[in-house]
């Protein structure tokens, strides 16, 4: 592989559907049997060697991430957090061009800090599917359920072979990621991963299958469940 691929965690976030009361620290930082949720998802990241480096993007005034990192290795960790997750995205990529040379052509993993049970294997598929592909990819559940669409009632029943949740990590490359979050930026438009900011550039990004054990931690009872998932 000529080019580089690094791993960039957002975990900026304050939690705030997962948490019980006033005060809780952000969910990344919480524990799920016995390590901190941040710690795993990085270490899932970790557990494949051609992910040269993991960047950890918190928030500036963080005070838990030294703590929950502690003795890993390949792993930075930088104050990038910004007011929605796409911004602590961009911010981070910004940084690992001006910090570390990562190059337009090199490719970027990005995995939420909120995501602790990323299966080595689904991680392996992913950048397998990725590096010999022009655009990239992400990370993705089929619909299993009948789905509906509607508010308090439905409106109708949508097929559900295109149906897809998107997961991460999403994998692309630094370049166009960048310039895909900036253009999003620019038009004052929220994204809520990076594949949403990838598709507005016209690009299709590659659905590869995730797995259940990679959901993401967002209400607060899911740590009960997940906590419990032998
Ligand atoms: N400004 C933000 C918002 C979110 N995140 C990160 O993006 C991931 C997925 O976001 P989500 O589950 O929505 O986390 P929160 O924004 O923390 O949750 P909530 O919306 O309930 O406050 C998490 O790892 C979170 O830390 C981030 O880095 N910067
Ligand atoms: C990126 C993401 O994990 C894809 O499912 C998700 O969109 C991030 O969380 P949010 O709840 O949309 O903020």
């Amino acid at each position: 592989m000529t080019e580089k691929l690094i791993a960039i965690v957002p975990a900026a976030g304050i939690g705030k559907r997962a948490s019980r009361h006033d005060g809780d620290v952000p969910k990344q930082y919480r524990p799920l049997r016995g390590e901190p949720v941040l710690r795993l998802a990085v270490q899932a990241l970790l557990a494949d060697p051609r992910v040269a480096e993991v960047r950890v993007a918190v928030a500036p005034a963080d005070c838990w991430a030294a703590d929950a990192l502690a003795g890993l290795p390949r792993v930075v960790c930088r104050p990038c957090g910004g007011a929605e997750r796409a911004d602590t995205v961009a911010n981070a990529l910004d940084d690992a061009c001006e910090q570390a040379g990562l190059a337009e052509r090199d490719w970027v993993l990005v995995h939420d800090a909120a995501r602790p049970g990323l299966p080595a294997l689904a991680l392996s598929r992913l950048i397998d599917a990725c590096l010999t592909d022009a655009v990239g990819g992400l990370l993705a559940l089929p619909a299993a359920d009948t789905v509906k669409q509607g508010r308090d009632r439905v409106a109708c029943t949508l097929p559900r072979e295109e149906i897809w949740l998107a997961q991460t990590p999403q994998m692309f490359r630094a370049g166009l990621l960048r310039a895909a979050l900036a253009q999003a930026r620019a038009q004052g438009r929220v994204v809520t991963d990076e594949a949403s900011a990838m598709e507005m550039m016209g690009h299709a990004p590659m659905l590869v299958r995730g797995s259940p054990r990679n959901a993401k931690l967002t209400w607060s009872e899911d740590f009960d469940w997940m906590e419990n998932w032998g």
